[in-house]
């Protein structure tokens, strides 16, 4: 075996060395008796060196159940192919040195509805492109003096998307950032106009995903899911599917798409959850890389 790491979920980035797993024979690994007591949930990532019948080098992956949290829906076995949390920070790193020359250094907005990633995949999409990170919810926050909770309760909504539309105008004479936009920041064809002066990503995730997201962290700081009636869950699912519909012709004006569903069955994960924000930055990335090839025709990659 030429390497062996296990990696918890993204969401515990634990990281154990190949020398600290044991190698009981040519195809299987002994899990460390810390992780087989229950405290947490693995992948187990291999790379096997080529054989005599095959020269080519082959992942395997299997997760191992022995969380101290069980995930809804989460696949018990998955094989096939993986990238590991450094094989994805590489991959990343890569993409964003290729492509950042071409973007001269226009914004990217992240568009997508509540909970969609858009504040945690721009962090690190900011970060690996030497950009600055901006979220236009919280320059709206500071230029008011409260939260958008209750800015939406003492001024309403009119008034939060005229503030909304003011800081994006700000925005759009900016330079080298990443903006995470409000979730209908969209609806306002003048926001276009000043979202145009950079690239615009959708950050598209199925609306379970979104209300389990949503559900996890309490709808309290999203004002537009405060009415529905049930548990988190429901509540945030009820309103979300209704904003969806009213709103997805509009997220489609974006310059360039992420689909969760649409990485989930690149990298053969059944569920959405188990996609790390690295791997969705790493599409958006590439989407993005597909936008400028349109864009500038061959020009792109003569730099
Ligand atoms: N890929 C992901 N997998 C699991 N949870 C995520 C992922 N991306 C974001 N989250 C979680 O979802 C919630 C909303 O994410 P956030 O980035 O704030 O979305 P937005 O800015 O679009 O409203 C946060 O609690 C965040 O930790
Ligand atoms: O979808 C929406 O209309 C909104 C989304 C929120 O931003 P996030 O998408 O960052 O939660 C915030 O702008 C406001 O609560 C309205």
């Amino acid at each position: 075996m030429m390497d062996a790491k296990i990696a918890q979920r993204p969401q515990f980035s634990a990281w154990i060395d190949s020398d600290k797993v044991g190698r009981k024979s040519s195809s299987s690994l002994r899990v460390p008796q810390k992780l087989r007591e229950g405290r947490c949930r693995v992948l187990i990532s291999a790379h096997l060196q080529p054989t005599r019948s095959s020269n080519r080098h082959k992942s395997i992956s299997l997760e191992v159940p022995c969380s101290y949290r069980e995930f809804p829906g989460a696949p018990r076995l998955q094989s096939g192919s993986f990238n590991s949390p450094f094989d994805e920070a590489l991959i990343l790193q890569n993409k964003s040195q290729e492509i950042e020359p071409y973007l001269s250094g226009r914004c990217i907005y992240l568009v997508g509805m509540m909970g969609s990633g858009k504040t945690t995949v721009g962090k690190i999409l900011s970060q690996v492109l030497g950009y600055n990170f901006c979220d236009s919810d919280k320059l709206v926050e500071e230029d008011v003096g409260t939260s958008v909770a209750d800015i939406f309760k003492l001024y309403g909504e009119g008034f939060f998307r005229e503030k909304e539309t003011e800081m994006l105008k700000r925005l759009s004479r900016m330079h080298q950032m990443v903006v995470s936009t409000g979730g209908g920041a969209v609806i306002r064809p003048v926001n276009w106009r000043y979202m145009q002066h950079g690239i615009s990503v959708w950050l598209d995730v199925p609306l379970e995903a979104l209300a389990q997201r949503i559900a996890a962290v309490g709808t309290n700081s999203r004002p537009l899911l405060h009415d529905e009636s049930g548990d988190a869950y429901t509540k945030a699912l009820t309103r979300l599917s209704t904003l969806l519909e009213e709103r997805s012709e509009s997220y489609a004006y974006a310059n360039a798409r992420v689909s969760l569903e649409e990485i989930a069955a690149k990298l053969g994960y059944r569920d959405v959850s188990y996609i790390s924000p690295t791997a969705i930055a790493i599409e958006a990335l590439e989407r993005i890389e597909c936008f400028l090839r349109e864009e500038d025709g061959m020009a792109f990659g003569t730099l």
